[in-house]
Order: structure tokens, then sequence, then C-alpha cells
């Protein structure tokens, strides 16, 4: 079945990224239970980045920078992201001399990511005065240090590389950002394109909802969401906890705040085309009912 047909029967098409720090947001999660029909893509964050923006998905979380290339076609959901107010310890510059030092050479960034390779640029380029050569690559850690001085891996690859680490220096970019700016930092939105929006605000708000309540039942006892990564990717539970106790998952002001300066930077160095205005989705026909 094409995308035109899915589209005509009224299908929701989600997106779903496939690291472990969305779990809390899916984990009381099921599409099925929706009272209407949607389908959910899991896939990388590059590649859920590029369905959004070429009108494959109706939905999805994405990379805050690649709703920052279109905040005019998308609005974010609201009082969710993946965020870190400091250390995320899920994205990761890998380097076998000091940060400060191997910041100079030669960046390897990896191809999963859009939000931390650009605001790697941002820390690399106006936070040390660097003017690094940077080369995209596979998320292969050994493979990105035999021809470069950093790697920035995200997500599970990070994590992995993180426990097997064979001595290299390890630099957390959600800690340089909050050294830095002193704002916290948000890696990913949930994204919903104004058409969708526009034809079925209903059905929007049903899906807000639904993952709003799966995010506040995983954050009021992470426990089983951690007993799940850990029989699916090794580690230790108390790991686990930490990680998704320590990652922020609102859409605050503070988180908006963050953002907002993020998107000015990379617009100042030209790896945004144009300003990005952020606008969150509201329930339009639930406040006129109330009212
Ligand atoms: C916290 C993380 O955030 C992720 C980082 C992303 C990016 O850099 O583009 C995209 C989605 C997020 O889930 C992580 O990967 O560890």
């Amino acid at each position: 079945m094409g995308g035109g047909n899915v589209k005509e029967s009224g299908m929701l098409r989600l997106g779903r990224i496939l690291y472990t720090n969305v779990w809390p947001v899916y984990h009381y999660f099921d599409d099925s239970a929706l009272s209407f029909p949607a389908t959910t893509r899991t896939e990388l964050p590059a590649v859920l980045n590029r369905l959004l923006l070429e009108g494959e998905l109706d939905m999805s979380p994405v990379s805050s920078f690649a709703y920052g290339m279109a905040t005019d076609r998308f609005l974010l959901l609201p009082d969710l992201s993946v965020s870190a107010d400091g250390p995320v310890r899920s994205i990761l510059c890998f380097s076998k001399k000091p940060f400060a030092e191997a910041v100079h050479g030669r960046i390897a960034l990896t191809n999963t990511s859009a939000t931390s390779v650009n605001l790697l640029k941002i820390v690399a380029e106006k936070a040390y005065g660097a003017k690094p050569e940077y080369v995209t690559c596979e998320p292969n850690l050994e493979e990105m240090l035999e021809h470069a001085d950093v790697a920035l891996l995200i997500g599970d690859h990070a994590i992995r590389a993180d426990w097997d680490n064979a001595g290299y220096t390890v630099t957390d970019l959600g800690a340089e950002w909050k050294n830095w700016t002193g704002k916290s930092m948000t890696f990913a939105v949930w994204t919903v394109s104004k058409a969708a929006a526009g034809r079925n605000p209903e059905r929007i708000g049903e899906l807000a909802d639904a993952l709003a309540d799966s995010k506040r039942r995983s954050l009021a006892d992470v426990r089983p969401v951690a007993e799940k990564a850990q029989a699916e990717l090794g580690g230790e539970l108390a790991y686990w906890q930490g990680y998704f106790e320590n990652l922020r998952y609102d859409l605050t002001r503070e988180r908006l705040e963050g953002l907002d300066l993020y998107f000015r930077y990379a617009r100042e160095m030209g790896l945004l085309p144009q300003e990005a205005h952020i606008e969150i989705w509201t329930d339009n026909t639930r406040i006129r009912v109330n009212e």
C-alpha cells in the first residue's frame, strides 16, 4: 500500500525513535488502543528527520534541529521532549587527547543525529574557537577514531561505547552546553505537521494525552522501564534507573530558552537556513468546548 492510500484511509502515520532514551514516553503507549487507525515506524533519528520533512509522517519525535529546519510547517506537542539540564550520558565525544586539544583537529560525526552534530559544531567553534574538519561516519567508534581526533556518538551507540571504553577521554555534550551557556539542552521534540493538526485536532489531542499519560506513569516509577532496558541492552539496573531519572522529558520555559539559544547559534553559524520560531500545538477544539 502506497503513502497516498494510507493518507486516504485516515491512518495517522507516527514515528518513534529507535533509541532507549524515548522509552519512558512509550512504555505504556499502545497505538492500537487509540480510537483511530495509526501506524508507527521506529527508526534512528536521522531517518525520522528525513521522513518527517518529506511529508511521510504526521507526528513523530525528531531531532530538535530537524524541527528548527521547518518550524513553518510543524508544531510541537506540549510537555514532551528528550532534554538534559547538564550531563546527558548518551551524547558523548570520545578522544585520545583531552577534548580542548582534540577539538582543533578532525571530528567524526555519527550519521544518526542532527541535533548533536550541530551542537558539537556550535560548541567547537563558538566555545572553543576551533575550526575543525568534519567527517560524517557510521556510528563505529574504532573506525571513527582511526581517521579522526574526536568521535561523536549518540543514543545506545554512545552508551555501549562508553561501557566498552578502552581508555578514551569522554566528554558529555550536555555538560559542555550547560557549563558554557548555563542552559538545558533539548535533543528531541515531538512534532506534528500543521496539515495533520488542521485535519484531525481531536486525534492529535488523544495522541498527545496518551503519550503524556505513558510518560507520567513511567516517570512515577522508572523501574519497569529500567528493567526492560537492562533485559534488552544489558548493563546494571541502577545505570538505567539513573539514566532515565537524569533525562528531562518536559518542555518547560527553561527548555524552550535553551532550545531557542541553540537555534540562534545555529542560525548565526549558517547551520539553519532561516530563523526558527518555536510554536506549540494547542487543542483549540477542546478550549472551545470548555468555554
Ligand atoms: C538524548 C539523546 O537524544 C537524541 C539525540 C538526537 C540528535 O542528536 O539528533 C535525536 C534524538 C534524541 O533521542 C541521545 O541520543 O542520547
